[in-house]
């Protein structure tokens, strides 16, 4: 039989999720706690997904705003450059900063794939043999998300968003299928790289879900890169005689043929987009009588619980972090006999689509809203006229919304899609967790000429009665 180890806290999988669960359970308490990884400590977001692509997105950006930018000479993007700066971003995929981080924090680092065997008991399969590790109080499965393939693509070796951002072959043609975030963000880099890119979307509308403005502004600024968009379009089959693995970011063997419900699309590589599940399927569930579902549904015991993509909230690193200092405080308080601290029902989800321009979300839609049964007041602004916003480059694309509920003029949600309206967001994620109301919103003066006088003319832009208590 195998040694077991015994911690308070055993943490499954050691992405930004996990390495934040088990930093908030043990932070100024005697608790110990295991964080086993199976792959890289940092996980999918800083090898494979947020910093990688982002590293690749903002020379993009920047390049493009020199376009249209009277009085500057337009930069171009080099290739072999951009793909230097990713990897000088991705430092190599050497974790050991990252393990040196969370020993410093005195968390014990464990390598290897982790299986629930049992109640509290954990199977960790790495170098050295099996062993087994056992949870005074707490497992964790902070596994992440993986991708989902849709069956006629998925015998032809098609490329997933770690073939997009760890790209190292640019494919001369390249068909994306998807139309979320994914797909924008990696068609808005490989055309920068010099792939012909078409976007093949079973939608009527890029970024479904989101205002509906955003998809189309979207679809402007990729159509104006180069890039051909197929809307209510779906990939029915795939032919690939040559498929091979050639490795990541390679293209993965010959030419491919995708089948269309509206005809057939040649390309050199296919980027299969079409959204992740949360990773649950092998991670024991079964041994302590468990589905993923009851996972998904929070229906777990008091020792269990799952946090991050794994958890089916939104997939997001900053909303699943939140969620695991959140966690690790109500593990860390339940363990030592304090009460937890506060945390507000309803926190909304923000979310920076990073494409050029940007798309900016916290809270509801309108439509969310409306849906919601609120009785709702919305503003709309162009970016255009806006002196701060219009001043940012000479074509100013974009437009902002905000959504007020009428009854207490409390903020709903907000979109902004312009350049660099990230930067906008954090105020409206503020006034919706703080319940600003719109009549003290006013009072929070923009500066001069900045693009948050985006902010000002919104809550012009809203009824007059709103601005009373
Ligand atoms: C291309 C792309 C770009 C993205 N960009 C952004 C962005 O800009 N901003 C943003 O907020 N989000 C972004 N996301 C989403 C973000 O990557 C995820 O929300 C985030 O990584 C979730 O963190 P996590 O810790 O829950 O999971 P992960 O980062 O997936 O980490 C889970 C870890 O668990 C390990 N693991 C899994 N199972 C086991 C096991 N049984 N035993 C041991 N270890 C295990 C895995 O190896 C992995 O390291 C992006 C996603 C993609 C695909
Ligand atoms: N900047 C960011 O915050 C960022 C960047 C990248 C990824 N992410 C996260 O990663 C997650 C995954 O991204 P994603 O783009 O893969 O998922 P997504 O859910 O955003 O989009 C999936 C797209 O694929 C389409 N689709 C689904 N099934 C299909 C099928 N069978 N055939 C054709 N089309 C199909 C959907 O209609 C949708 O357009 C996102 O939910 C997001 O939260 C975040």
């Amino acid at each position: 039989m195998s040694e077991t180890h015994e911690y308070d806290v055993v943490v499954i999988g050691a992405g930004p999720v996990g390495e934040n669960v088990a930093q908030y359970a043990i932070e100024g308490t005697d608790l110990t706690a295991a964080l086993v990884e199976g792959e890289l400590y940092g996980g999918e977001c800083s090898y494979w997904a947020c910093i990688p692509s982002k590293a690749l997105l903002r020379p993009v950006a920047v390049a493009d705003t020199t376009a249209h930018l009277q009085g500057v000479a337009t930069a171009e993007i080099e290739p072999g450059g951009l793909l230097a700066r990713r990897d000088s971003w991705v430092g190599g995929r050497d974790d050991s900063g990252q393990v040196r981080w969370a020993e410093d924090l005195g968390i014990t680092a464990v390598r290897g794939h982790a299986r629930l065997v049992g109640e509290r008991e954990v199977e960790v399969t790495g170098e050295g043999g099996p062993h087994r590790l056992r949870a005074r109080h707490a497992v964790v499965l902070a596994t992440g998300s993986e991708p989902v393939v849709p069956p006629p693509l998925a015998d032809v070796h098609p490329w997933g968003s770690r073939d997009a951002t760890a790209v190292t072959e640019v494919p001369g043609r390249l068909v994306v299928v998807g139309g979320g975030v994914v797909a924008v963000e990696a068609a808005t880099w490989m055309a920068a790289l010099g792939s012909e890119v078409t976007v093949l979307v079973r939608g009527e509308t890029l970024l479904a879900g989101q205002e509906p403005f955003a998809g189309s502004v979207v679809a402007q600024a990729l159509q104006a890169k180069g890039v051909a968009l197929r809307l209510s379009t779906s990939a029915t089959g795939c032919r690939r005689p040559d498929a091979r693995d050639t490795g990541v970011g390679r293209v993965h063997g010959g030419p491919v043929t995708v089948v269309t419900d509206d005809g057939e699309v040649e390309a050199d590589e296919v980027l299969v987009a079409t959204g992740r599940r949360p990773r649950l399927g092998d991670v024991g569930l079964d041994t302590v009588g468990l589905t993923p579902d009851e996972v998904l549904e929070g229906r777990l015991p008091e020792w269990l619980h799952a946090v991050g993509d794994a958890s089916g909230e939104a997939p997001l690193t900053h909303w699943g972090k939140y969620r695991a200092r959140v966690l690790g405080d109500a593990i860390a308080a339940a363990a030592t006999g304090r009460g937890p601290l506060p945390a507000p029902d309803g926190a909304p989800v923000p979310q920076v689509v990073y494409t050029d321009p940007q798309v900016a979300r916290v809270g509801m839609t309108e439509a969310e809203a409306r849906e919601a049964g609120h009785d709702v007041e919305v503003a709309e602004v162009p970016f255009a006229q806006v002196g701060g916003a219009a001043l940012l480059r000479d074509d100013v694309p974009g437009r902002a919304k905000l959504v007020v509920d009428r009854k207490g003029g409390l903020v709903l949600g907000a979109t902004f899609v312009g350049t660099d309206a990230g930067q906008l967001l954090h105020a409206a994620t503020i006034a919706i967790t703080g319940r600003v109301p719109v009549h003290l919103l006013r009072h929070a003066v923009p500066s001069f000429p900045d693009v948050t006088e985006v902010w000002l003319r919104l809550l012009e832009a809203l009824p007059a009665e709103l601005r009373r208590p």
